[in-house]
């Protein structure tokens, strides 16, 4: 399964295309729509979310509620077009004032340098995390694969502008039910008033917060990736997945950055094996992969964002069109979005696993996958 995406952050549309899904998954484009609204959501977003209303069209691929083995297509709307058809016409003379006031830390710079142009517009449209709505509807498709062989995904925001819980680790299922009451995806209360009052703090302030994100998947199927070559590794491809999410920074799988100060003795899961379920561990420090394959333990990947580059109260540029100095420029933006980003990096583990899992059970129906996991689960839990 391979996807692309198409679409700058101010034109028509977003669209995706996703070939390689076996013919018979049934896909409830209500569920995808859920993952779309999740990511609009979180304290600290901007004006934009309040224009968009995120829906997926579904173009090709699906019948009577059912993958066809063909490429899917969908596309999201960008509401916000309608006010931009002047400054984002596909054809003409240039219109609209130009931005010439790069802002530190996000891609106006050196986009506008490697690709020749002359208003930042060129770049930022597309180097914009809108891009993000065109992954997450992917990733809840790859989420409705997972689905059907029991795999989930879910995440939560650990801390926003350095206040959180910050050493905490819970487990998938308290997940799901305790972060649904949250606007910034956190499970506890008092962390949540926290991170809230830090926005509003930086809000304030003409500022902006990043933070960590938790990504789970539970129920994963042992065996996916591989130790035999560094790019089949799972978590190789999970790190870079995550990486590919605009503003993060790190990433870490189990204990993670915590391995440093561990003795060998404390920093790995002891094996036990019990006759009626097989080989099992009693702790998670390996966040779920050891030798780049999952070992069917809960998976355990962290996040670190960035604070968001554009800022009310601007830092320090230089004008591309006369290299004077100049304020950056202050677009309409997010103060915070890490809420969001917990939700794209779900989507991006989804999309992960799934790719890994077609990979390892190629099958061109769901029929024939059903089959060949079964097959395998059968052989393991005779081993
Ligand atoms: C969901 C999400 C929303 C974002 N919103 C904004 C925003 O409103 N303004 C902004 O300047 N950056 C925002 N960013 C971050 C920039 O897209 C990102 O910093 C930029 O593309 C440069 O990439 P880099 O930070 O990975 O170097 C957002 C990122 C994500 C994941
Ligand atoms: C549009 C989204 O996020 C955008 C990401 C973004 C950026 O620079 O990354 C800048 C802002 O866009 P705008 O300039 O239209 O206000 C955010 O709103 C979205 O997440 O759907």
């Amino acid at each position: 399964m391979r996807f692309l995406t198409a679409g700058e952050s101010h034109g028509q549309c977003l669209t995706a295309i996703i070939e390689g899904l076996p013919a018979g998954l049934i896909l409830d484009i209500d569920r995808i729509n859920e993952e779309m609204a999740r990511r609009q959501q979180g304290y600290g977003r901007g004006g934009r979310m309040q224009i968009e209303k995120d829906k997926v069209e579904i173009l090709s691929g699906v019948r009577f509620g059912m993958t066809l083995g063909s490429p899917v297509t969908l596309a999201i709307t960008n509401r916000d077009w309608e006010n931009w058809t002047e400054r984002m016409a596909v054809s003409g003379p240039p219109r609209g004032i130009p931005v010439t006031a790069p802002r530190p830390g996000h891609a106006d710079l050196t986009g506008v340098l490697k690709y020749d142009r002359e208003d930042v517009r060129d770049i930022l449209e597309r180097a914009s995390a809108r891009e993000t709505a065109a992954r997450v509807a992917v990733g809840a498709v790859a989420k409705q694969l997972l689905a059907a062989i029991g795999s989930q995904v879910t995440s939560h925001v650990v801390n926003i502008g350095g206040v959180g819980i910050q050493n905490t680790r819970p487990d998938f299922a308290s997940i799901a039910k305790r972060r649904e009451k949250s606007v910034v995806g956190c499970i506890d209360a008092k962390a949540e008033q926290d991170m809230k009052a830090a926005i509003d703090a930086a809000k304030e302030q003409g500022d902006s917060l990043g933070g960590t994100i938790e990504v789970l998947a539970d129920a994963v199927i042992p065996g996916l990736g591989s130790h035999v070559h560094w790019d089949r590794r799972l978590d190789t491809r999970l790190a870079a997945a995550m990486m590919s999410i605009p503003a993060i920074k790190g990433v870490e799988f189990g204990a993670g950055f915590a391995y440093a100060a561990l003795p060998g003795s404390k920093a790995h899961d002891e094996i036990y094996h019990d006759p009626g379920s097989g080989y099992c561990r009693s702790t998670n420090l390996a966040g779920g992969i050891e030798g780049g394959m999952s070992n069917g333990e809960t998976i355990v990947i962290r996040a670190v964002m960035k604070p968001i580059p554009t800022l009310m109260k601007p830092l320090q540029s230089v004008d591309i069109a006369n290299h004077q100095p100049i304020s950056a420029s202050t677009e309409r933006s997010d103060v915070c979005a890490v809420p969001a980003a917990a939700v794209v990096g779900e989507a991006m583990t989804a999309i992960v696993l799934g790719q890994a899992l077609l990979e390892k059970f190629s099958s061109d129906c769901m029929t024939d996958l059903l089959a060949a996991i079964e097959q395998y689960q059968n052989r393991l839990s005779q081993a």
